[in-house]
């Protein structure tokens, strides 16, 4: 379990390459193993495998995840972010990139590792990468905060397999309060979920950023 207060590994982008491309590889083994149709043996013989490379892994561990050297605000350097971190094999991952004007924005396309109803994004999916814009988007304020309200509207069913496209902004801030609202776009160009959040900054995250 990783501290919220452990001190973070910042990784260089030399460091950072080889752990991306170890999580390219462990996403292609998840959508592997959702869809593979090889037999039992063959199955335990693969799981065998991976239970070996797990452990070589494992022989030398960081406390918590480290932060990648690049990006404005702690929630952009996250590299094992499960939404936009380069390092996590669960995040798509989601590039999530700020304009000046404080819109953020990303292109990505999910894969059957995220069904929910048959052929379409699960909604708890398509909700953390809202959640992780519109955090993102709060963050462009200032300091940023922890999700205190998430309000979603799933207008339409979201595609798997297909270039989505999902977007937010900060709207105000009321002290240590920040709105945002964002959505998720079909490639048709309709919004399939509207997301609202308030986000707090807790007293600490005003101590610990930057
Ligand atoms: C390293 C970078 C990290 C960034 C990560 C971002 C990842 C993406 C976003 C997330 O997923 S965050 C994870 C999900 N969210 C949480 O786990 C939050 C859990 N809740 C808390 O930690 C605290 O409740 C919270 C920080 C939200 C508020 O605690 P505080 O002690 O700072 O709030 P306080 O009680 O002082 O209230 C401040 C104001 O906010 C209001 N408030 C607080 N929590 C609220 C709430 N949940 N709903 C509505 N209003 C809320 C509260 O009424 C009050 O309003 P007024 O000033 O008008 O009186």
């Amino acid at each position: 379990m990783s501290g919220a207060m452990t001190e973070r590994h910042t990784l260089g982008e030399d460091e950072a390459a080889p752990l991306a491309g170890l999580a390219a590889r462990v996403r292609e083994l998840i959508e592997a193993a959702v869809l593979t149709d090889v037999g039992r043996d063959e199955a335990r013989a693969v799981a065998d495998e991976i239970a070996a490379l797990t452990e070589r892994l494992r022989a030398v561990r960081r406390d918590a995840p480290p932060f990648l050297v690049t990006g404005a605000h702690r929630i952009d350097r996250q590299a094992g972010n499960p939404v936009s971190g380069p390092l996590n094999p669960v995040a798509p991952p989601v590039d999530l990139d700020a304009t000046a004007d404080g819109i953020v924005r990303g292109e990505f396309t999910l894969n059957d590792v995220y069904e929910g109803p048959p052929s379409y994004v699960h909604g708890g999916v398509s909700a953390m990468v809202l959640d992780q814009a519109l955090g993102m988007a709060a963050a462009q304020t200032g300091v940023g905060g922890m999700t205190a309200t998430l309000e979603l509207r799933y207008r339409r069913p979201t595609p798997l397999g297909m270039p989505l496209t999902v977007e937010a902004k900060a709207s105000r801030v009321e002290g240590r309060k920040i709105y945002a609202s964002g959505t998720i776009t079909g490639p048709d160009g309709r919004v399939t979920v509207e997301a609202t959040a308030m986000f707090v900054t807790p007293q600490n995250f005003l101590v610990q950023e930057r």
